[in-house]
């Protein structure tokens, strides 16, 4: 459904040319749930802002994006317009920042309800009373009426989801949608998350692995704008192979939060060969000066780009 191949996504700055994305494929089946994680800054809000092509004027693109044959990269922005709010939508990371500030939330989820569809007043209405409940909320007449100030944090990211699956889109692409949110918000939005989204395809992006090993089918682990492993969530979680990703999952809280060494790079000045080499213990000379692939070494269903591993 989704195709994504060999894309680069760069910004031009005064300090140089910051290759947040580099190289990257991926391919999506409908109903495919993949988790995107990473250390931050690693490039994965970029990925996502690339495959709907919501992006700076500081910005060099290339490579495919093909959606249900569609090739995103070139199709009018007025057409691109219509998909993101109807066929693949974008739950933001900060709802404080992306929910209108001076607008009830019922008129928001209203606006994305109406989206590519002919729909009367009422029955908009009748659809976001739906939503709302649909995403929890007990008392949806009484919600609809608040501005965003009048709700908690993880009200707020419910009202993000009902907006996100207003127009029932094929793609859901969730950047940290758990972020800042307690034990038991998490849970329930993760819970929301796997319900609601049932049967679309999603690009959930996170630092938390947990989180991703609860929604997803794969796991895609990224490292200073490159994909480094790419497996089932339960084997790269029980058998993790780049060293980076095992590194990553020892410094989650749950595993004993031991932080990775060193920092990572400057996505303006790469490290020569591997590019997690200088904070790797296994790094050899090889290592060094030359740039390993992501390559099926170990399985067909599992990638890993290390030469040692
Ligand atoms: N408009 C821009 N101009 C220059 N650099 C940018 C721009 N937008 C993002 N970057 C840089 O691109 C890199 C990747 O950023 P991105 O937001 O994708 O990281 P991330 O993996 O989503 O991190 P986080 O987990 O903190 O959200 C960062 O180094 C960031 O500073
Ligand atoms: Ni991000």
């Amino acid at each position: 459904m989704l195709q994504v191949s060999n894309l680069k996504t760069s910004f031009r700055t005064p300090e140089g040319i910051v290759k947040a994305v580099d190289s990257i494929d991926l391919s999506l089946r409908k109903g495919e749930k993949v988790g995107l994680i990473g250390e931050t800054g690693c490039g994965k809000t970029v990925f996502g802002m690339s495959v709907v092509r919501l992006l700076p004027h500081n910005t060099s693109i290339s490579g495919k994006v093909s959606y249900k044959g569609k090739d995103l990269m070139t199709v009018p922005e007025s057409h691109m317009q219509n998909i993101r709010g109807s066929e693949i939508s974008f739950i933001l990371q900060n709802p404080s920042v992306s929910l209108n500030p001076l607008m009830r939330v019922g008129g928001q989820i209203e606006e994305a309800v109406r989206k590519g569809k002919n729909l009367s007043a009422q029955e908009s209405r009748k659809e976001t009373l739906r939503l709302l409940k649909e995403v929890n909320f007990q008392d949806p007449e009484y919600i609809m009426n608040r501005y965003p100030h009048e709700l908690s944090g993880g009200m707020k990211q419910r009202v993000m989801i009902a907006i996100g699956i207003a127009s029932e889109p094929d793609l859901i692409i969730a950047d940290e949608p758990t972020k800042a949110l307690d034990k038991g918000n998490k849970k329930e939005i993760l819970s929301l998350l796997s319900d609601t989204a049932e049967r679309s395809s999603m690009i959930m992006i996170t630092h938390d692995l947990a989180a991703a090993s609860e929604l997803c089918d794969r796991i895609l682990v990224m490292y200073a704008g490159e994909i480094v492993e790419d497996g089932p969530c339960d084997e790269i979680l029980s058998d993790p192979l780049h060293p980076y990703t095992i590194a990553f999952i020892k410094a989650h809280p749950k595993n004993g939060c031991k932080a990775i060494p060193g920092s990572s790079p400057s996505l303006i000045d790469l490290p020569s060969g591997c590019r997690f080499h200088p904070r790797c213990p296994d790094a050899c000379a090889k290592c060094r000066t030359n740039h390993p692939d992501l390559s099926n070494g170990h399985s067909h269903h599992r990638k890993n780009r290390c030469h040692c591993h």
